[in-house]
């Protein structure tokens, strides 16, 4: 056993690896949401930067957000093991051996923070290397197996991105970047635990104290309820700030009003009736949580262009 718990004996020898499992070692699906984020915060600060730089920066944005998967999957090589979901990932299905997944998750890692502390600016940087030790430390090694609070105190680490974008910008920190970081740390709990209803007994069996197996799936319902109004408050507020406008204000309307339908039926659900539908509901709520987020970044950059345009003056 290493000291992650991980059985080596239980996964094969590493086989010859191709590029594609390099690649998943970096969670690009769930990754590439949270680089649009850093994108848009970076794109709707109120100073420009020159295109390159831009591009640089989100570059090693990407970079230090896959190296921090990579540093998940090595230490999570045990329980992604023993989950359907995961098992099939390079680590625990013996692609990638786990001492390759730690040394090019450290290695890019520091690279990442060091380029984006050239190409951009040092406050920007450090923030990047905070949040990659938010999501590979604090989140990963730390709450996911010890308090059912795991994802809303580790949720910070992915709704940290567009801070950094806009840091990138502006080297600095501002209301509007503190409510797209709170519009993604609300988000995180009903996008997460909609999943958590239908997957539960992939995480009891892995030991996992998710709050659907700690307490429940009624608990859980009330709880994604609960979050989605105090999101929608702040979500529907964003509008009204610097970064907002019309096309924003839209959306988030529509949105808004969709996910709390979601979340509304999700809470007047049991486990009978769930089970009935093979958790249609449930699932069709976390592809709108994905669609959610997506589109309220895509509405700052839809305001951000009419500002740019001299279509839309703000609201002062
Ligand atoms: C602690 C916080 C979070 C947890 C525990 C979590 C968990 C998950 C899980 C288990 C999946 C299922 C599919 C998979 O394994 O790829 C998923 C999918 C996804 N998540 Fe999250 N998530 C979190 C935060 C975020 C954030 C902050 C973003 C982006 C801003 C995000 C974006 C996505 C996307 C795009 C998918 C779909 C991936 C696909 O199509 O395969 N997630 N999430
Ligand atoms: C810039 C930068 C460093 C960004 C990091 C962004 C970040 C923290 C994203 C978290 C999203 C994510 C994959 C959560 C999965 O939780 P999990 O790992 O418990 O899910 P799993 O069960 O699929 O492994």
């Amino acid at each position: 056993m290493s000291d992650t718990g991980l059985d080596h004996t239980m996964i094969q020898d590493p086989a010859e690896p191709g590029f594609g499992d390099y690649v998943r070692l970096f969670k690009p699906r769930v990754m590439s949401l949270v680089v649009f984020t850093a994108l848009v915060g970076l794109l709707v600060a109120p100073v420009q930067v020159h295109p390159m730089v831009g591009f640089a920066s989100i570059l090693f944005i990407a970079l230090g957000a896959g190296a921090s998967g990579a540093l998940n999957m090595w230490w999570d090589a045990d329980i992604d093991q023993i989950m359907r979901r995961t098992a099939s990932r390079p680590v625990p299905s013996g692609k990638v051996a786990p001492g390759e997944a730690l040394g090019l998750g450290i290695a890019i890692s520091v690279l990442s923070v060091i380029m984006l502390a050239l190409a951009a600016n040092l406050f920007a940087a450090a923030l990047l290397a905070f949040t990659i030790f938010f999501y590979a430390v604090i989140y990963t090694m730390w709450l996911k197996r010890s308090t059912p609070q795991n994802i809303v105190i580790g949720g910070a680490a992915g709704a940290f991105p567009p801070m950094v974008g806009w840091a990138v910008a502006t080297g600095g920190v501002s209301v509007e970047s503190v409510l797209m970081f709170a519009l993604i740390f609300l988000w995180t709990p009903p996008h997460f635990w909609a999943l958590a209803l239908f997957m539960k007994s992939d995480y009891a069996d892995a030991g996992v104290p998710m709050l659907t197996v700690t307490h429940g799936h009624d608990a859980t319902r009330r709880q994604i309820f609960g979050y989605t109004v105090i999101l929608s408050v702040l979500a529907v507020g964003l509008g009204f700030t610097s970064i907002g406008g019309p096309v924003y204000l839209i959306a988030a309307l529509v949105l808004n009003a969709l996910f709390l339908l979601g979340a509304w039926r999700i809470r007047g659900r049991d486990t009978g009736s769930a089970e009935a539908d093979g958790y249609a509901v449930e699932k069709k709520f976390f592809r709108l949580s994905l669609i959610y987020l997506f589109l309220h970044f895509g509405a700052l950059l839809g305001d951000a262009t009419l500002r740019g345009l001299g279509l839309w003056g703000g609201w002062a």
